[in-house]
């Protein structure tokens, strides 16, 4: 079986500081994982290293059965779904959202760099139905507003049919319906055989999708829980991600609510 993502011991070394500290998982194909900390626990470097946009200062990194440094980045990453704000904010806002969906074909920022042909075009718009943000497929990113943007990103990471989907912080700047749109496609994806699997990276337990299956928690740059989310993710494991305490409930529908109380 070819594992979407295996990421093994490790470490991302910056100013003398460990900022990802032996950090290990494995993302098995009917799983999907939440990555959760606080504001600089690692979350971001961590999946920019699954993403193959950074390199471990030691590990391995192995991306559906190819290892990092053993194998060309630029087609590797080309099957995988990514979308990040440091990402987004690399686009020119001229682009229309379509063109931008388009890109992910070839894992570029440019439409030019490339050609795209009919079928790529329709694959592009689809992708922005899926996300709810076809009417939009003409308009150029800079006239969307921030939640729009985020959902034509969200589009573009389903465009090649990825072999897994890595999310930083995907919900960050949508409204509550937004929000909510949003965790309800996680959860289509989540519930469909034939999709890949996921990991989101977010601070905010409320938008976790019920379907997610696995969790991470990070606190400075280690893992203080990873696993199965009904063992992973506690009010005992939380507490000590956020460093106070915190209650947890887990909902009937299977979503989350965390609170803390004085
Ligand atoms: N290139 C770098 N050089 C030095 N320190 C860095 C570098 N990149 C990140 N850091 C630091 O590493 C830590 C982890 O950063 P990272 O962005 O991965 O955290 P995060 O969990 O995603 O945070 P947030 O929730 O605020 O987005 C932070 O303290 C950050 O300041």
């Amino acid at each position: 079986m070819t594992l979407p993502l295996e990421l093994d011991h490790i470490v991302v070394r910056r100013d003398g500081r460990n900022i990802v500290d032996d950090v290990s998982f494995v993302v098995s194909p009917d799983q999907n994982w939440l990555v959760l900390g606080a504001n600089g626990s690692g979350k971001t470097t961590l999946l920019r290293v699954a993403s193959m946009y950074e390199h471990p200062t030691t590990g391995t990194v192995r991306v559906l059965g190819e290892q990092l440094g053993r194998t060309d980045v630029r087609q590797l990453r080309r099957r995988v779904g990514y979308a990040s704000a440091a990402l987004a904010a690399q686009f020119r806002a001229e682009l229309t959202a379509v063109e931008i969906v388009m890109t992910a074909r070839y894992a570029a920022l440019e439409p030019w760099w490339h050609r795209y042909d009919d079928a790529d075009r329709a694959r592009a718009l689809d992708c922005l139905g899926q996300m709810d943000v076809e009417r939009f497929a003409d308009r150029p990113l800079g006239s969307l507003s921030s939640g729009e943007q985020q959902r034509v990103f969200l589009a573009r990471t389903l465009m090649t049919d990825p072999g897994v989907i890595l999310l930083d912080e995907p919900s960050a700047r949508l409204d509550l319906g937004g929000r909510e749109r949003l965790v309800h496609a996680l959860d289509d994806l989540a519930s469909n055989p034939d999709a890949p699997p996921f990991v989101l990276v977010t601070h905010h337990v409320d938008e976790v999708p019920a379907g997610v299956s696995h969790a991470l928690l990070l606190r400075d740059g280690r893992a203080i829980e990873s696993g199965p989310i009904d063992e992973a993710l506690t009010a005992e494991s939380l507490s000590a991600c956020f460093d106070m305490p915190i209650n947890l409930e887990r909902r009937g529908d299977g979503r989350f609510t965390a609170w803390s109380s004085h």
